[in-house]
């Protein structure tokens, strides 16, 4: 049974719909998952979909559900990560054994078209190791390139944030967040544990067809008020061609994170 959500939003182009509770944001989500892996499969005989780690992983149960436990084409599906703990597969934190426990497991994606990073390399190697994996299924046709960007193009990444706004493992004020060039990264100083991870970096976030962004609970809600206040404040707003620059005392900049 499809959920309705109690309210719409708009950012730009982004659309915002808000449930009830997290069992109709489940519902939902399985719903656009669905129609979407239809729509791809249909029209490109695969689907390819990036999984974040966290809460995001309970959210999908209801594809393990009737009616799509049994009517999706889980053959044409191929599962990334947007990121991972480099840590052996088989470790509490990893982000696999999370999908795999509460997903993967338990629906009949052939385990060839299920990309996880090698867990033997270091963060440095993992990343380059899986940066290449990519490269390579571009050029065995599994992924696209954007033919703007030049970065993978992905159908549906679902994703989460973190409550102080991380998404993926590019945290606020992260100097990976400005990466331009890399597809996939690395972190070795992660403000949440583990410290060690590597990333999507946000090109390749960027280019993705359809990204999923689901977060419920209290825990998340100043983050997600201050993505999405509506207004922005008119300094906010001051666009020039030269210089601008703030003259802050400290008492002016006390709020701001270090
Ligand atoms: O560390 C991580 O956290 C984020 C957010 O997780 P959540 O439990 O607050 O939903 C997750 O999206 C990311 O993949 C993971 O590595």
């Amino acid at each position: 049974m499809a959920s309705t959500p109690i309210k719409k939003l708009s950012k730009g182009i982004q659309e915002v719909l808000i449930f009830n509770n997290e069992e109709d944001v489940s519902v939902s989500l399985a719903k656009l998952t669905s129609e979407l892996s239809e729509k791809y499969t249909n029209d490109k005989g695969k689907f390819t979909v990036v999984l974040s780690g966290g809460t995001l992983i309970d959210s999908l149960r209801k594809l393990l559900e009737a009616p799509y436990k049994d009517s999706v084409n889980w053959a044409k599906w191929h599962v990334f990560w947007v990121d991972e703990r480099v840590v052996p597969k088989n470790h509490p934190d990893s982000n696999y054994k999370l999908a795999y426990d509460g997903f993967l497991s338990k629906v009949p994606i052939p385990s060839g078209q299920v990309y996880a990073i090698n867990d033997s390399l270091s963060a440095e190697g993992a990343a380059d190791d899986y940066e290449a994996c990519l490269k390579h299924l571009v050029n065995t046709g599994v992924l696209e390139l954007s033919t703007t960007t030049g970065f993978p193009i992905f159908d549906l990444m679902l994703l989460g944030m973190g409550p102080d706004g991380h998404m993926a493992s590019l945290f606020p004020g992260h100097p990976l967040c400005q990466e331009k060039h890399r597809w996939v990264t690395y972190i070795t100083n992660s403000p949440k544990p583990p410290p060690v991870r590597i990333t999507f970096t946000f090109p390749v976030i960027n280019a993705s067809a359809n990204i999923a962004l689901v977060i419920t609970g209290h825990g998340e809600a100043g983050a997600v008020a201050k993505a999405l206040r509506p207004d922005l404040m008119p300094v906010e707003m001051v666009s020039i061609g030269g210089e601008f620059t703030w003259f802050l005392d400290k008492d002016a900049a006390s709020k701001l994170p270090n």
